[in-house]
């Protein structure tokens, strides 16, 4: 699989890395969940801005972002703005999306950038090239809360990140059988093995799919999100065993 370099991390080579979530609705939460977090064995620090108080306030969240950016220290920073369509807190426009990401992206604070590939629609190629230009790497992301497409539309939907120009294509389907979990990892696996050229975070929703969020280095997902304390979907796994899991499923 090849790698996504951000920093000093490199994303899709060895150890799945860690991404901690931030959920808080006050900057004053948020700041404080930042600097605990900065100490923890995480790779990654995720800030869920639609759960954010001012989230429609461009100005508050640039402010907040600058300093996320100095508590965090060395660790990443992803930047994501979930729509409700999407299982997040708010509705946004499809201009207003476009507003949001490109305000983020002439901060200068984000590593990693949130954009979900069917909000995005047409305009995800000019995005993604927005996203490079600022020295930022492209999550790009799908949700589906109800169910698991089949796996030939998994890969599909993948691929199709990936020509788009996005650093990382995600997926994250909520089972409704173990052979849903099951289709989550194969489709993962076929990424791995007939797309090495892209790594690819993908997770399985749900305590059903939680062990998907635990075996990524065996399947190919490069990323997982760990529950600090609260979790920001479902089936999220506390940190401390997910880091002692991946420890002990290392390959190498
Ligand atoms: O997209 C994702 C993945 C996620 O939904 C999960 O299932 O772990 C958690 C969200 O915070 C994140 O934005």
């Amino acid at each position: 699989m090849s790698c996504v370099p951000v920093r000093g991390c490199r994303i899709g080579e060895g150890r799945p890395k860690v991404i901690l979530p931030i959920v808080e609705r006050t900057e004053a939460a948020i700041l404080e969940k930042a600097a605990a977090f900065s100490t923890l064995c995480a790779d990654c620090v995720e800030w869920r801005v639609d759960l954010f108080d001012a989230a429609a306030d461009p100005g508050a969240v640039v402010r907040c972002l600058a300093k996320l950016r100095v508590l965090l220290k060395e660790k990443l920073l992803l930047v994501t703005l979930r729509t409700k369509e999407e299982g997040g807190s708010i509705p946004v426009s499809h201009e207003g999306y476009l507003r949001f990401l490109r305000t983020v992206l002439d901060t200068d604070c984000a590593d990693l950038i949130d954009i979900e590939f069917f909000t995005a629609g047409t305009d995800l190629p000019a995005l993604v090239q927005d996203a490079h230009t600022a020295g930022v790497k492209v999550v790009c992301s799908s949700h589906d809360f109800h169910k698991t497409p089949p796996k030939a539309e998994l890969v599909s939907r993948m691929v199709a990140m990936h020509q788009a120009g996005a650093d990382l294509p995600k997926l994250a389907v909520m089972p409704q059988s173990r052979a849903d979990v099951l289709e989550l990892l194969a489709a993962t696996a076929e990424m791995t093995d007939h797309h090495p050229e892209t790594p690819v975070i993908t997770m399985s929703m749900g305590p059903l799919g939680a062990v998907s969020r635990l075996c990524g280095e065996a399947f190919g997902s490069a990323m997982t999100f760990a529950n600090p304390g609260t979790a920001s979907a479902p089936g999220q796994v506390g940190l401390d065993v997910v880091n002692a899991v991946l420890d002990s499923l290392q390959l190498n």
